[in-house]
């Protein structure tokens, strides 16, 4: 092949243009639509924050009440989802549910065979209300609880932990939660975003393209480390050791710690600033600083032994650990945020479109190898 081949990963490729999210990884940079994630995450809602993506500015306090409304109104599931959830094992993780759901989904949907830009809108909205609803209600089918109806005068936040634990949640879950989200909510040709986009530029539908960036989100590469370092939170925790000794072997083994590392950002993920904080903040105010403080001392050490950063999933970890929240609902719960930022992709790469088709490297067998007859082969 004549043409370059990209590195492996496509490092460093630029495979769109894009105008919904800024990243310097260099600088430590990110923001939405022009605007720094740090202001967002102080003073924006996930609400506010989903209309600047899905409009490219930010709503003045009418089309704000609007938008907050059209997301509520949308908080409606087809009986029959419910059943499909009901349905399912409870063994299977929340994870693999909403995959199977989302896809589901589109069966319902009146909309589905208009792939135009409104129709599309129109479902953004939909998919948003009805993630987050999945995801709660097949925690109470498979925790034998009944299941919470929607309450409209909630934000998505207030929304989905009143769902989950069928209380009203108090400021400040909804608060830390509302600003995780804001924080999640999109993040440029991430693994999930591109497979949004590969799928989307087939003309298939948006179901599709949700069904498969849920998909990609799911890999502990990815969305999945959050889990992961709970997960390791919890083994260090039971095996009684100090953290730093514990990943100091598990490095010496060659294992990656999750929450570390990325593939843009060179220093501080911007996002990790906020959660740290919170992480600290909700460990002291509920006299559980454990996590938090485990947390800090391999931070600390990975970041000197390594030079290796804290992702946005290194602190969400304990973040959600002290909310109560299951650790197998943390990456739906970046499920419930990200599908913003996956809609916008989806929108924006249909009102342009053209099929993403890329070349492979060829590296098999020569060409032409001989065709042998099955009785002649070894
Ligand atoms: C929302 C998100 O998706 S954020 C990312 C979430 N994922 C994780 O936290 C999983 C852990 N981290 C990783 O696996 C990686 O850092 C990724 C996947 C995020 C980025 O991957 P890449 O850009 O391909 O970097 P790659 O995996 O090649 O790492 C480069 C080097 O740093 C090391 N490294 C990177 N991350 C880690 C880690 N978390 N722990 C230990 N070593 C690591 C690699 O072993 C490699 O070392 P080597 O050059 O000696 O072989
Ligand atoms: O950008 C990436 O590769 C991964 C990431 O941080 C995200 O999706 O939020």
């Amino acid at each position: 092949m004549s043409t370059a081949v990209a590195g492996k990963g496509l490092e460093g490729i630029v495979a769109a243009n894009s105008g919904i999210c800024y990243i310097d990884g260099d600088a430590g940079v990110l923001a939405y639509r022009g605007i720094d994630i740090h202001e967002l995450a102080e003073n924006s809602t996930f609400e506010e924050t989903t209309y600047l993506l899905w409009n490219g500015i930010l709503p003045n306090e009418f089309a704000l009440r609007e938008f907050q409304q059209q997301l509520a109104l949308a908080r409606q599931l087809d009986q029959r989802i419910v059943d499909l959830l009901k349905s399912f094992p409870t063994s299977a993780t929340p994870m693999e549910v909403l995959r199977t759901a989302v896809s589901a989904l589109s069966f319902y949907d009146a909309d589905e065979k208009d792939n135009s830009h409104d129709a599309n809108v129109r479902k953004a909205y939909n998919l948003t209300a009805q993630i987050a609803m999945i995801v709660a209600i097949y925690d109470r089918i498979r925790k034998g609880k009944e299941i919470i109806p929607p309450d409209r005068s909630l934000s998505h936040a207030g929304n989905f932990l009143w769902m989950l634990n069928g209380e009203k949640p108090s400021e400040t879950a909804t608060r830390t939660l509302d600003m995780a989200l804001v924080l999640h909510a999109d993040h440029e040709l991430n693994a999930s975003t591109f497979a949004a986009r590969v799928i989307a530029a087939t003309l298939s539908d948006i179901h599709s393209a949700i069904t498969g960036a849920i998909g990609a989100l799911k890999g502990p590469l990815h969305g999945g480390a959050n889990e992961g370092v709970m997960r390791l939170l919890l083994a260090i925790d039971k095996a009684g050791s100090d953290p730093v000794d514990y990943v100091k072997n598990m490095l010496l083994a060659k294992q990656k710690i999750m929450g570390f590392g990325h593939r843009v950002y060179k220093t501080e993920d911007p996002r990790a600033t906020h959660l740290r904080r919170m992480s600290e903040k909700l460990g002291k105010d509920s006299g559980t600083p454990k996590w938090y403080d485990m947390s800090r001392a391999i931070e600390l050490y990975i970041n000197q032994d390594k030079k290796l950063n804290a992702n946005v999933d290194f602190y969400s970890a304990s973040t959600y650990q002290t909310l109560g929240i299951d650790i197998d609902l943390y990456t739906p719960i970046f499920a419930l945020s990200r599908i913003a930022g996956w809609a916008a992709h989806v929108i924006e790469q249909l009102d342009d479109n053209r099929l993403i088709r890329p070349r492979a490297d060829y590296i098999g067998p020569e060409y032409p190898s001989p065709w042998i007859p099955l009785e002649e082969r070894p």
